[in-house]
């Protein structure tokens, strides 16, 4: 009698016996360097962990955790009409928000895809871009003009300094973005400024990071919503933290905010290690670092974001090429162009099903125009699995470190958006694999106290829940910052 089990999986790496011998050691050498084992993200997560906590302090540190002065959970019972706008580090969004109160929420939306060198444009070239774009939006949406003043929460994902909810002096700008004049500058009258000169009836209420708004939008739908992240152009993760627990806030606190009260703390943990004590850079890493307009600055989104990912993957084939292993006599003239490559590259070669990986072909040639033997094919693919599962591995030890930092000992949802988490092939296994490296969990995978979910939409629904949260306070008499 023949048994016939379960069939095996298709190996979906293929066998490396066509692979050349030079070839094979350069991957061995790849996969020493990009792999991260458990030892090393728990050390990671240790490392991530106090610098939490010292981002909290008074004398702060690398982690900006900035706390966001949204001192509210959302109750589900928030209402009204809102518009929202999101200028993230590929694409600016225009959203009208209708909260219904029911935990329940509608939004219409327009995307307007940020010109490249927007990233280097002016201030007024800036928020003029953004000014027309919701001019165009409510051109669209109220034909007949709108009569009444609409509340507006600003989705601005860049580290910003909140003394209240509806101000914000950038830090400094991160996700390859380099204005003059708005550096330390509040960004809240640079846009009404924008807005009023087109005359629209719009008052800025509330300043979001997208982040923080993914955590509220969230836990609106989701009481169990504990985190809210960010995996796309840059990185970033959110939370409810304590008043008590925020040292650098005692002083100065307005006397209605309760040492009980929770507030909403902005990581912007893509500055983690900057220090670089404990994150295993490669040499790539080091050049991306070195050739950013600021070198040493977020360390962490360096190595784990999808601004940097396709270009870390560019990079090594580069240095590959020039020492003669991988297309040779070919010119690879886009090859040499930096950000030639973004994150949806490696994304698409990990994606191909095929053995003889044929997608991965077809895409080298379109965008590198290079033609790739199945060796080359190969080494690539393992390469973008390399760096795929080191940015998945890498990005969750924050995620355990916010975990382990607030001491919960129920299951957490951890909600999560961005094109990566999104769409990258086995983003969430393999961050959820590395949690369970962490942890040590020897539960079944349904049981881990970690989930991580997708988020609702933060930098909509989010800053609309947020505004209608500050014009409650408002109401209320209570305070929205210091
Ligand atoms: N298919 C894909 N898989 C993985 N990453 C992708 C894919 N397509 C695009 N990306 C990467 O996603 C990034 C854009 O992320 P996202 O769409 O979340 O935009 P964003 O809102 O501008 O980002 P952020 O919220 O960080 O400001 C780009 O850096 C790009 O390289």
């Amino acid at each position: 009698m023949v048994h016939l089990g379960p069939k095996k999986p298709q190996h979906r790496k293929g066998s490396m016996m066509d692979v050349p011998r030079d070839l094979i050691e350069e991957i061995k050498v790849l996969k020493s360097i990009f792999s991260v084992s458990p030892a090393k993200l728990r050390q990671i997560t240790d490392h991530f962990r106090s610098e939490l906590e010292k981002g909290l302090s008074v004398n702060g540190g690398n982690i900006p955790m900035i706390p966001t002065w949204v001192l509210d959970y959302p109750t589900g019972k928030e209402s009204g009409s809102y518009l929202a706008i999101d200028l993230g580090g590929t694409n600016l969004r225009v959203v009208l928000v209708n909260l219904l109160g029911n935990r329940d929420f509608d939004t219409t939306q327009s995307k307007y895809s940020l010109p490249r060198k927007i990233r280097t444009a002016t201030a007024d070239e800036l928020f003029d871009f953004i000014a027309t774009s919701i001019q165009e939006f409510l051109h669209e949406q109220y034909p007949d003009g709108c009569k009444e003043e609409i509340p507006l929460g600003f989705t601005f994902s860049y580290p910003a300094t909140q003394s209240a909810i509806n101000t914000g002096l950038l830090q400094r700008w991160t996700k390859g973005y380099d204005i003059k004049n708005v550096e330390n500058h509040d960004v809240v009258p640079m846009l009404q400024k924008a807005l009023k000169q087109k005359n629209l009836p719009i008052t800025v209420v509330a300043l979001i990071n997208d982040t923080t708004g993914t955590l509220v939008a969230s836990h609106y739908t989701d009481p169990k919503a504990e985190m809210g992240l960010i995996f796309g152009t840059g990185c970033n993760g959110a939370y409810y933290e304590l008043i008590k627990n925020v040292p650098k806030l005692q002083k100065d606190l307005p006397k209605d905010i309760s040492p009980d009260s929770p507030i909403a703390i902005n990581c912007e943990y893509g500055a983690f290690d900057n220090e670089h004590k404990v994150l295993p850079r490669t040499k790539y890493d080091i050049i991306i670092d070195e050739q950013s307009p600021r070198p040493g600055q977020q360390s962490f989104e360096k190595m784990i974001s999808g601004y940097y990912l396709g270009e870390l993957l560019r990079l090594v084939m580069l240095d590959l090429h020039q020492k003669g292993l991988l297309f040779e006599n070919q010119s690879c003239d886009k090859l040499k162009i930096p950000f030639h490559l973004d994150t949806s590259f490696p994304a698409k070669i990990e994606e191909d099903p095929f053995e003889n990986l044929s997608d991965v072909k077809d895409l080298i040639l379109d965008e590198l125009n290079i033609h790739a033997n199945i060796a080359e094919r190969k080494l690539i693919r393992t390469l973008a699995e390399l760096i795929g599962t080191r940015a998945s591995r890498l990005s969750i030890c924050a995620v355990a470190a916010i975990y382990q930092k607030r001491g919960f000992t129920k299951t957490v949802h951890a909600a999560a958006d961005g094109s990566v988490f999104n769409k990258y092939p086995d983003f969430q296994s393999r961050a959820t694999q590395a949690l369970a490296d962490i942890f040590d969990w020897k539960m079944p995978k349904d049981q881990y106290p970690i989930v991580l979910v997708p988020a609702e939409d933060g930098s909509g629904a989010g800053a609309a829940i947020i505004a209608a949260l500050t014009e409650n306070r408002i109401e209320a008499g209570l305070s929205i910052g210091l």
